[in-house]
C-alpha cells in the first residue's frame, strides 16, 4: 500500500495540511496527527472525493498562486468572506479551546478573552468589508498591486516579511494583530497559526511547507519497496536478575561465554549471529535492558524482538515487569522464555498466570504471546525458542535494501590501545564496505578494517550483520547512527553536530516536568503525560495508579502510567523515564544516589510525596496550570550575637556578621549549641542609629528579632531567603 505524507497531499490538493487533517478528522480518521503523518490509499480516496465534490460545487478557489486583483471587477465579497470565516472558525477554534479550560478561573477568563478577541476581529473584518465596498464606489477603476491568494510558510515569520509576502501594509498587519490581542513590532516574529489566521483575514490561504531539513541530519534514503529483501531479526534478552539471561544467551551460542572470553578465543563484539533452520538470528550480547533503554533514550531502535526470561521457580519479579514495560514502550514484540523448567519448584502455569496479569496472555489461553518452556542448563526448548523467534520475525516482515549506502547503529565502542577507536556496528540497511567514508554521531572516518562475530576479517557487511569497525577518528557513543556518506559531507555534518551538541548542552534538553507541564501542553508539546510510579507498598502503587488514571477526564492531555513498582527509584526507572519522557512520582520512597545523579543529567523530574492526595493534587494542578511554585531555602549569611542590649522599647542583639550578609527582610533561625531555638523574621536591622537594608560580613549591627526575646550572647543567627525552584529540579 502506498503511503502519503499529509503535507504532500495538501500540495496535491492545493490546500493546507490543516484542512487535510480537518477533513480526515471529520471522517473519523485519527491516525494523522500533523503534517508529517502518513496515511494510505483509502484516506487519499476520501480526500479525493471530498475535493472533487467541492470542485463540482465550485467552492474551491482558483489555483493561481498570484493573481491581479482588480477591485472594481471583483464580485461581492460577502459570500466568500463568510465561508472563509466559517472555515477559519473550523480551523482555529480547537486552538482557542485548547487554551480555555472551564474548570479554572484563569482559563475561563482566557477563553472569554479569546471570544472577545474573536468578536473584535470579526468586527474589524466587517469594517474592512464596508470600507472596501465604499472604496469601490468612490474609485471604481483603481487597480491594486498584485496580491497573492496563496502563500507558503515554513514556520514563524516576521511582520515585515509577512507584509512583503502578502503585499499588505505593515501598519495594516500590526492593526489586525492588535485586534487579536498581539502587540507586535515590524521585526517581531508571528507564529504559523497567527500568520494563518491573519492571512485568512486578507483572504489568503497559507500552505504549510514541510519543516526545513536539519543540517545535522543526513537525508534519509527512502527505499523503493521493490529493492527490499528479507533480513535477519535482531533479538534482545531481558528479564529479572538470576532468571538465566546469560545462561540462555550462552547456550544459544552453544559455548560458554565466560570461558570463551577468558580464553580469548573469539572477541566479544557486542552482538552475534546464530543459525536456525538455515536462517540467521542476531542476538545482542548485552543481557538486561540498560543497553536497550540507553539506545532508546538516544532515539535509536535496534531490537526487533525481545526475549523475556522468567524463571519457572521464581515467577514474575520487579525486573520482569520493568522489562515488559520497556519492550511495550518501544513497541517491540515479546517472546517469553519460561526458564529453569528442570528445577523441582518449577511452575510454568503459575508464571503464565502472573504474566497474564501484565497483559501477556499465552496463545493456548487465547492470547497472542508466545511462551516457550526452556532450560538453559539442560538445553531444553532452545531450538523451539529460536523457531518462535523466526516465526515472529516472519510476521514482522523485516526487510532492508542491501544495495545502497550503509546505515547502521553503534552497539558499543571503545578506544583500543593498539587499534584506535573500535566500534561494533549493527548494519541495518545497505552494505558497509572497506574504504567507505562514514560518520557516527560526531565521529568521522573511513572503514579501514572489519571483523565479524567469529573474529574473521570481512570486506563487506550487509543488513542485520554485526561487525567491528576500525577507522573512525573518535569513539562514537552506543546508539549513534552510522552512515556511509561522501567524505566532505561527513566532515561538514560532524562540525554542525559538534556545534549543536554544545548549544544543546547549554540549553539543556527540555523534559517533561510538573513545573512547566501546563506551558508544554499549551504549546502542544505534550499530548500524553507519561508517569512512572514508585512507592513503598503495592497498595500505594495501585491507589496512585488508579487516582492518576482517574484524571483522564481532562481532555487536553492523557495520563499514561508507563511503569509502576515497589521500591526506591533506581537507575533503570530514570532511564525508562528518560526514554519515554516521563516524570517520576515517588511515594514514601526516595531516588537512590545513582538514580538521582542520572536524573540530574537526564533532566528527569522526580517528585517525592508522603501523602497520596498531594501527589494527585499536584499532577492535576500542573495539568491545569495551577501548580503552586515551589521554594527552596537559600542561606544568606551567619551572624553572631555578641551583646544583648535591653532598651525600654526593644531588646537589641548587638551582632557581628561572620559570613555572607543579613538583610532586613531575611528569614532567620537562631542556633544555640547546634540546636535551633527559634525561627522567625527580623523586626529591625540597624547600623549605629540608622535603619539599613543589609549588613555584610565583617560589620557590626543591631538586630531586633520579631516576637522573640530569649536571645543570648554567643547565639548564631542564620539568615536565609526562600527562592522559587527552577523547573526540572528534583523536589527534595
Ligand atoms: N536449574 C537451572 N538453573 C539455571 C538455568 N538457567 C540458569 N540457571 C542458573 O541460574 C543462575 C543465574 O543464571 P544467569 O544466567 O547468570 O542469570 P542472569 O539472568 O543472566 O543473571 P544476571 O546477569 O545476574 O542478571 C546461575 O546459577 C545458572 O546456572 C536452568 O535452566 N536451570
Amino acid at each position: 500500500m502506498s503511503k502519503y505524507r499529509i503535507y504532500e497531499l495538501a500540495k496535491e490538493f492545493n490546500t493546507s495540511s490543516k484542512i487535510i487533517l480537518d477533513i480526515l478528522t471529520k471522517n473519523e480518521i485519527t491516525v494523522a496527527k500533523n503534517h508529517m503523518s502518513t496515511v494510505g490509499d483509502p484516506e487519499k480516496l476520501i480526500l479525493k472525493n471530498h475535493f472533487s465534490v467541492k470542485k463540482s460545487n465550485n467552492i474551491v478557489q482558483p489555483n493561481s498562486a498570484v493573481k491581479k486583483d482588480v477591485k472594481a471587477t471583483e464580485p461581492n465579497h460577502s459570500d466568500k468572506q463568510n465561508s472563509h470565516l466559517d472555515h477559519k472558525k473550523n480551523e482555529k477554534s480547537p486552538n482557542f479551546n485548547s487554551k480555555g479550560n472551564n474548570n479554572t478561573l484563569n482559563n475561563k477568563q482566557s477563553s472569554t478573552n479569546n471570544r472577545n478577541k474573536k468578536k473584535n476581529f470579526n468586527k474589524s473584518n466587517q469594517n474592512d468589508k464596508n470600507k472596501k465596498n465604499h472604496n469601490n464606489q468612490v474609485k471604481p477603476n483603481t487597480i491594486e498591486m498584485a496580491k497573492p491568494k496563496i502563500i507558503q510558510l515554513g514556520g514563524s515569520i516576521t511582520v515585515k516579511d509577512f507584509s512583503i509576502k502578502t503585499g499588505r501594509d505593515v501598519s495594516e498587519i500590526i492593526k489586525k494583530l492588535m485586534m487579536l490581542g498581539i502587540m507586535a513590532t515590524i521585526n517581531q516574529e508571528i507564529d504559523l497559526d497567527t500568520a494563518t489566521l491573519l492571512a485568512a483575514d486578507f483572504d489568503i490561504t497559507v500552505e504549510e511547507l514541510p519543516p526545513e531539513a536539519d543540517p545535522t541530519e543526513i537525508p534519509e534514503i527512502v527505499d523503493d519497496p521493490k529493492t527490499l529483501v528479507l533480513r535477519s531479526p535482531v533479538v534482545t534478552v531481558m528479564g529479572h536478575v538470576d532468571h538465566g539471561k546469560t545462561s540462555l544467551l550462552d547456550v544459544i551460542r552453544k559455548t560458554h561465554v565466560t570461558s570463551r572470553e577468558a580464553g580469548g578465543i573469539t572477541q566479544h563484539i557486542g552482538a552475534y549471529q546464530v543459525v536456525c533452520q538455515n536462517k540467521k538470528i542476531v542476538f545482542l550480547d548485552t543481557p538486561g535492558h540498560e543497553a536497550f533503554t540507553a539506545m532508546r533514550a538516544r532515539g535509536a531502535q535496534v531490537t526487533d524482538i525481545a526475549i523475556l526470561v522468567v524463571a519457572a521457580d521464581d515467577g514474575v519479579m520487579p525486573q520482569t515487569i520493568e522489562a515488559i514495560n520497556h519492550a511495550k514502550s518501544a513497541n517491540v514484540p515479546i517472546i517469553v522464555a519460561i526458564n529453569k523448567i528442570d528445577r523441582p519448584g518449577a511452575n510454568p502455569d503459575h508464571v503464565k498466570q502472573q504474566l497474564a496479569e501484565h497483559a501477556l496472555i499465552p496463545e493456548e489461553w487465547g492470547g497472542d504471546t508466545i511462551m516457550v518452556p526452556v532450560s538453559a542448563k539442560q538445553k531444553i526448548g532452545i531450538t523451539e525458542l529460536l523457531e518462535m523467534v523466526l516465526l515472529v520475525a516472519e510476521v514482522q516482515e523485516l526487510k532492508a535494501n542491501p544495495n545502497r549506502a550503509a546505515q547502521g547503529i553503534i552497539i558499543e565502542a571503545q578506544l583500543d590501545k593498539g587499534r584506535g577507536p573500535v566500534a561494533t556496528v549493527l548494519v541495518q540497511a545497505g552494505t558497509l564496505s572497506i574504504g567507505d567514508s562514514i560518520i557516527a554521531g560526531t565521529a568521522v572516518g573511513k572503514v579501514r578494517a572489519m571483523v565479524n562475530d567469529r573474529g574473521e576479517k570481512v570486506r563487506k557487511a550487509g543488513p542485520s550483520t554485526p561487525v567491528e569497525v576500525l577507522g573512525l577518528a573518535d569513539v562514537p557513543e552506543a546508539g549513534d547512527i552510522l552512515v556511509s556518506v561522501d567524505e566532505k559531507l561527513a566532515r561538514s555534518i560532524a562540525e554542525k553536530r559538534i556545534a549543536k551538541k554544545r548549544s544543546d548542552e547549554l540549553a539543556h534538553s527540555q523534559k517533561v516536568s510538573l513545573d512547566d507541564l501546563f506551558q508544554q501542553i499549551q504549546e502542544g508539546n505534550i499530548k500524553d503525560l507519561n508517569i512512572l510510579i514508585k512507592a513503598d507498598v503495592q497498595g500505594s502503587v495501585e491507589a496512585l495508579r488508579q487516582s492518576l488514571l482517574n484524571l483522564n477526564n481532562n481532555k487536553e492531555v492523557r495520563v499514561n502510567v508507563i511503569h509502576a513498582g515497589v521500591g526506591a527509584v533506581n537507575e533503570s526507572d530514570v532511564m525508562l523515564s528518560s526514554a519515554a519522557n516521563a516524570l517520576i512520582i515517588a511515594f514514601n520512597v526516595r531516588p537512590d544516589a545513582n538514580a538521582k545523579k542520572i536524573a540530574d543529567t537526564e533532566n528527569i523530574d522526580i517528585r517525592t510525596y508522603r501523602v497520596i492526595y498531594e501527589a494527585i493534587n499536584d499532577v492535576e494542578a500542573a495539568m491545569t496550570g495551577m501548580l503552586a511554585p515551589q521554594y527552596k531555602e537559600v542561606i544568606q549569611g551567619k551572624v553572631e550575637i555578641r551583646q544583648v542590649m535591653n532598651f525600654s522599647k526593644a531588646l537589641v542583639a548587638g551582632s557581628y556578621v561572620l559570613e555572607g550578609k543579613v538583610t532586613n527582610s531575611s528569614s532567620i533561625r537562631i542556633i544555640r549549641d547546634g540546636i535551633v531555638v527559634h525561627e522567625g523574621i527580623i523586626e529591625s536591622l540597624r547600623r549605629f542609629k540608622d535603619d539599613v537594608k543589609e549588613v555584610a560580613a565583617g560589620y557590626e549591627c543591631g538586630i531586633t528579632i520579631d516576637k522573640f526575646r530569649d536571645i543570648k550572647e554567643g547565639d548564631i543567627i542564620e539568615a536565609y531567603t526562600m527562592e522559587q525552584i527552577k523547573p526540572n529540579s528534583i523536589n527534595n
